[in-house]
């Protein structure tokens, strides 16, 4: 079968690398063209990119010339990881010009008319589209992936929801070092430290699980109507994200049920077997001392959520710990497996 071509916008980033190393050798998406900021623009990618992946960056793109964030791109999908403070108009004019935009900033997560998916829980918010390409007048669309830490959080909201009914929600993150880019927080400031602050996290954590745990309605989501407390903190840890979850159930469950539940949970993408789809997005660990970032980012190709330590809560009714690799389920793998699901559903014909 013929390779779709795509564009990575922000291609020099933490996140742009992974879209870089993930695409390497994808059953259906060719890296044709990267943009970076004016620093990189004009260069070759292997020059200007401060490579921070394990795998070697692929000869295919090494070479590429860095295009800017205004260029004319040759590809209908577009992978963004722009920050969020230049993404919103770049997005948006690309959108206008016929470009599917797979985006990971913030910008327009929160937009009624934008679908904010994570194929496992929300695939058929992407009936959004129509809507969005009517309201605005674009032929092309903007479909965004979730917070890296809000991911863990709605992976396991997703089936408890369903099956127990989730009343209020305490937060708690252990957000890793790449969560803030490269090069990030200052060694001198996190070294030795936990610092208990994330500017703009939290909010996100309080409405956006709401958002894609809704119901889709005519043309609006009603956003589930649970309620989220959240703490974040970064934590000197290079990847993965750990977030503690202390759940209010409306039917009560114990822990080796709510296990069950979780470690059976299949969806969409597993039914279709999406080329970056974990074969089991929930993997439930019975050691007392799991997940660990360390050890178990990775499962699934770092697209599995893994949970472990559930457990009765005085509090509420159940608390656990999950974790999700923040640059792969997080960002670029989350963004992938969109595209990948809207291939499937004939989104980008
Ligand atoms: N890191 C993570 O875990 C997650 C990140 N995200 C989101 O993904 C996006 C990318 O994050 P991340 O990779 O961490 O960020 P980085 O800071 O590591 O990378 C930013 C990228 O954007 C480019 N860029 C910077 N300024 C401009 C500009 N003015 N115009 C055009 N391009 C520009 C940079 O190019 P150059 O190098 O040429 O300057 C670089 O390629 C953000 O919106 C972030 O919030 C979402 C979920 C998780
Ligand atoms: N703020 C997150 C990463 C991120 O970029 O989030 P968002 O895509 O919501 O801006 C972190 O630091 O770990």
């Amino acid at each position: 079968m013929a390779t779709i071509p795509v564009a990575v916008l922000g291609a020099t980033g933490a996140v742009g690398q992974r879209f870089i190393q993930l695409l390497e050798g994808h059953p259906l998406f060719q890296v044709v063209a990267l943009t970076g900021s004016e620093r990189s623009a004009g260069k070759k990618y292997h020059e200007v990119c401060r490579w921070v992946l394990d795998t070697p960056m692929p000869a295919a793109v090494a070479n590429l010339t860095v295009l800017d964030a205004d260029a004319d791109l040759p590809a209908q999908l577009v992978f963004s990881a722009l920050p969020s403070t230049v993404a919103g108009p770049i997005e948006q004019r690309l959108a206008a010009a016929g470009h599917i935009v797979c985006s990971n900033a913030s910008n327009h997560r929160m937009e009624p008319d934008v679908p904010l998916i994570i194929p496992e829980v929300n695939p058929d918010h992407l009936a959004l589209i129509p809507v969005q390409r009517r309201r605005r007048g674009w032929s092309g669309a903007i479909v965004t992936n979730p917070n890296c830490t809000s991911t863990p959080a709605t992976m396991v909201l997703r089936p408890l929801l369903d099956t127990f009914g989730v009343r209020r929600m305490l937060l708690v993150s252990m957000q890793a070092l790449s969560g803030a880019g490269y090069p990030g927080v200052p060694s001198y400031d996190v070294v030795d430290n936990v610092i208990p602050y994330i500017g703009g996290e939290e909010p996100k954590l309080e409405i956006e699980p709401q958002k894609m745990l809704g119901r889709l309605e005519g043309e609006t989501i009603v956003p589930a109507g649970f309620t989220t407390s959240a703490h974040c903190n970064r934590v000197p840890v290079l990847e993965g994200h750990l977030v503690c979850l202390s759940i209010e159930l409306e039917r009560k469950a114990d822990p080796a049920e709510i296990a069950t539940v979780l470690s059976n949970f299949r969806a969409l993408p597993q039914e279709l077997r999406l080329p970056t789809a974990p074969e089991q997005p929930i993997i439930v660990r019975h050691e007392p001392d799991r997940p660990q970032p360390r050890r178990d980012r990775d499962a699934g190709r770092g697209m599995a959520t893994v949970v472990g330590r559930i457990r009765p809560c005085s509090l509420f009714d159940i608390k656990l710990i999950a974790l999700s690799h923040n640059t792969i389920r997080g960002a670029a793998g989350a963004s992938i497996l969109n595209a990948e699901l809207m291939h499937a559903q004939g989104w980008l014909a």
